[in-house]
């Protein structure tokens, strides 16, 4: 039948995780984890759920971004949207009039990214499908017309996207089945917030060792001197045989961070994150050639604005893990763009995750991706952090420190009726109660 788009609810969700420096790092440190929550509401019972994530105050500005947005996608005939996405996502990025507050970055990005991502929820809702099992179901020509390659075609085309899908079809089945009965690697960040105090991360690197974890991200960049003895309590823990990444979150210029870096390179990290602005990419460039002969790789893309900045990090060599960010540039369709980008060059992607729902959501990609595109998971792994999942109907699943692919259908962005009643900000049950 005919499913159009009758109204569209943008609400504002708030965790207070600043309370317990859940999720502080060197840049932000009493992060309150929340997202701007879209409904799509339809002419029948199907529903499209989607978010962006997002700290504190920040969010009421991404709420109204994605109400002024939301005209654009009411009344909209979703098979219409679906069946020519790449232009609908072209007609939302380049509104003549919203465009001028980004363009495709920032507020009005993360925006565009919260109502594309409960687009694609809804689409595979209607196929009955989780979404990685709809995105690896669509012939190569169909998930290629999902992507505006719209400046971007100076180094990947359409017709070499799609080439790549087709050499990889052969052994699509069997990866499928390895995922299901296996998951893929997650690494945990829970260890590492940077208002944690020793006593907890040395407890938490305990718990997850005992959950099967091998992989560890912590926090750096306030002091030298606490990095150095966290770092070291962290490696008298989880030993040298287990992985350590190190991430920074902005703070340094170029040439702190690679002081920095050689000050904590006898703990072998793999890799520094955010090292220095996200628009640095000349500054990324001669940090990942300094830290090189030391064996410390360079990893960005959680605050990376578009496909644009991902194609020139990529083009000059200055990351050699790439994070792609489910909420944070222009949903599914512009992450599938980047992941061509980092297949063609041969870096490896390494989903940001830990924010509300980006653990649901990255899964879904990366999954993808193993199974129709790089068919390995050879240097990736997924990001987890154990925070909010319980709010969401089919939250990640892990089993020996791999997720579980998710069966129900959707992009898993659903949040019960209960979180938003207690969370919603200001009023939610949970709000008042703080607030008294
Ligand atoms: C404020 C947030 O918790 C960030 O610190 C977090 O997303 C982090 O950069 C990460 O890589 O998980
Ligand atoms: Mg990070």
């Amino acid at each position: 039948m005919d499913i159009s788009i009758v109204d569209v609810e943008v609400k504002d969700i708030r965790f207070p995780t600043s309370l317990k420096a859940d999720g502080s790092d060197a840049m932000h440190t009493d992060p309150d984890y929340s997202c701007a929550y879209v409904i799509l509401k339809t002419n029948t019972d199907i529903r499209g759920y989607g978010l962006t994530f997002t700290l504190g105050r920040g969010t009421e500005i991404v709420v109204q971004a994605c109400k002024s947005l939301s005209t654009l996608v009411k009344n909209q005939k979703v098979l219409n949207i679906f069946n020519d996405f790449a232009s609908f996502w072209r007609k939302l990025t380049s509104e003549s009039q919203l465009r001028w507050i980004g363009p495709e970055k920032g507020v009005i990005h993360l925006a565009t990214a919260a109502i594309i991502n409960a687009l694609w929820d809804m689409w595979a809702r209607i196929e009955k499908k989780p979404v990685w099992k709809l995105l690896v179901d669509l012939t190569p020509e169909q998930l290629v017309s999902t992507i505006d390659f719209r400046y971007i075609t100076d180094f990947i085309t359409k017709e070499e996207a799609i080439r790549m899908l087709r050499n990889n079809e052969v052994d699509k089945k069997k990866r499928e089945k390895f995922l299901i009965e296996n998951g893929y690697p997650a690494y945990t960040t829970q260890i590492g917030w940077l208002g944690y105090s020793d006593e907890k991360v040395k407890e938490l690197c305990k718990k997850f060792l005992d959950l099967g974890f091998t992989s560890f991200k912590a926090k750096v960049g306030q002091n030298i001197k606490d990095d150095i003895q966290r770092c070291r309590l962290i490696r008298e823990t989880i030993g040298y045989e287990n992985k350590l990444m190190l991430d920074a979150n902005q703070v340094w210029d170029v040439e702190e961070a690679i002081e920095w870096m050689k000050q904590l390179k006898e703990f072998k990290p793999v890799w520094i994150e955010e090292p220095t602005s996200p628009d640095d990419i000349l500054g990324h460039a001669k940090i990942a050639d300094e830290l090189k002969s030391i064996g410390i790789a360079v990893a960005t893309g959680e605050m990376c604005a578009n496909r644009v900045m991902f194609k020139q990090l990529l083009q000059s060599k200055a990351i050699q893990f790439c994070q792609i960010d489910s909420a944070r540039i222009g949903g599914i369709n512009e992450i599938l763009a980047v992941y061509f980008m980092a297949k063609k060059i041969g870096i490896p992607v390494c989903p940001h995750a830990g924010g509300i729902g980006l653990c649901e959501m990255v899964q879904h990609l990366q999954m993808w991706d193993f199974i129709s595109l790089s068919g390995t998971t050879t240097d990736r792994v997924i990001e987890y952090v154990d925070q909010q999942h319980e709010h969401f109907e089919n939250p990640v699943q892990l089993r020996n420190a791999c997720y579980m692919p998710p069966i129900a259908p959707g992009y898993s962005t659903k949040l019960k009726n209960d979180c938003i009643s207690n969370y919603i900000y200001p009023d939610g049950t949970e709000w008042r109660r703080t607030f008294n």
